[in-house]
């Protein structure tokens, strides 16, 4: 049953790779439920299907008829296109490769979320996303372009486009994996503080051992089966 506060609900999820002969399951009756707030990390072996779940959550790809894959309520297992473009607008995307746009300086990076859901103006559009880089602990780099930033200031800008538009959701795949052990432990940091201080909620991907310590709790993905109940509670 689904509690109250959960954000994401997964029951029974199947996928499935290809048609006829060449059809692949990836995912394997994955069941997993998330609540408001929490910090959640998926870990397991190259492979094994972690991607894909947090793309399906993501509404970056289709989630077939079958189980049931719930966000904010919302039915993502057979959803339409235009369906899963509204599901993405409640969400907060970071990747490795932060896909930041080389043409634009800091400040226009984060500024294009704000335009693709606000109706600010563009003094308000600004004021907000320097506020935002500033937190990140970019004030002074607002107008640098990626090239001229550092590994860890690119990732702390992805951060902070991922987070104006105060997303309920973050979902982060392998956010530290280009970053020294420094510059990753200062973006999961800021990322925990962040999504605290917003009460957003957090699933993060990671093969990074070194920041397992930010979770409330901790997945293992493994041949597309996903083990709850080893799941370990850090939080005490
Ligand atoms: N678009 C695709 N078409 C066919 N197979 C795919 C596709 N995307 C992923 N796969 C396969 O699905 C399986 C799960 O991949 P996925 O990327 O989800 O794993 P992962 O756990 O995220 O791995 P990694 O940690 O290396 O990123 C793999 O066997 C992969 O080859």
């Amino acid at each position: 049953m689904m509690t109250k506060e959960a954000v994401i609900s997964i029951q029974n999820l199947n996928h499935y790779f290809g048609k006829g002969q060449l059809q692949k399951q990836v995912l394997f009756d994955v069941n997993l439920e998330i609540n408001t707030g929490e910090i959640v990390i998926m870990t397991g072996p190259s492979g094994s299907g972690k991607t894909t779940l947090l793309t399906l959550i993501g509404g970056l790809r289709s989630a077939q008829v079958g189980g049931s894959l719930k966000v904010l309520q919302q039915e993502l297992c057979g959803a339409n296109a235009a369906e899963l473009t509204l599901a993405r607008r409640h969400n907060g995307y970071i990747f490795q490769a932060h896909n930041l746009h080389n043409s634009l300086t800091a400040i226009q990076n984060v500024r294009m979320a704000l335009e693709l859901h606000n109706n600010l103006s563009v003094k308000q559009m600004l004021e907000r996303s320097a506020q935002m880089l500033d937190l990140v602990g970019l004030g002074h780099r607002l107008n640098y372009y990626p090239d001229d930033l550092s590994g860890g200031q690119k990732q702390r800008v992805a951060i902070a486009r991922a987070l104006v538009n105060n997303p309920q959701i973050v979902l982060a795949d392998e956010p530290t994996a280009a970053l020294d052990s420094k510059s990753g432990r200062d973006v999961v940091n800021l990322m925990q503080t962040l999504a605290k201080e917003q009460g957003c909620t957090i699933l993060l991907v990671t093969h990074d051992n070194r920041i397992l310590d930010i979770a409330d709790r901790i997945v293992y993905m493994e041949d597309g089966k996903l083990t709850n109940n080893s799941v370990m509670s850090l939080a005490s």
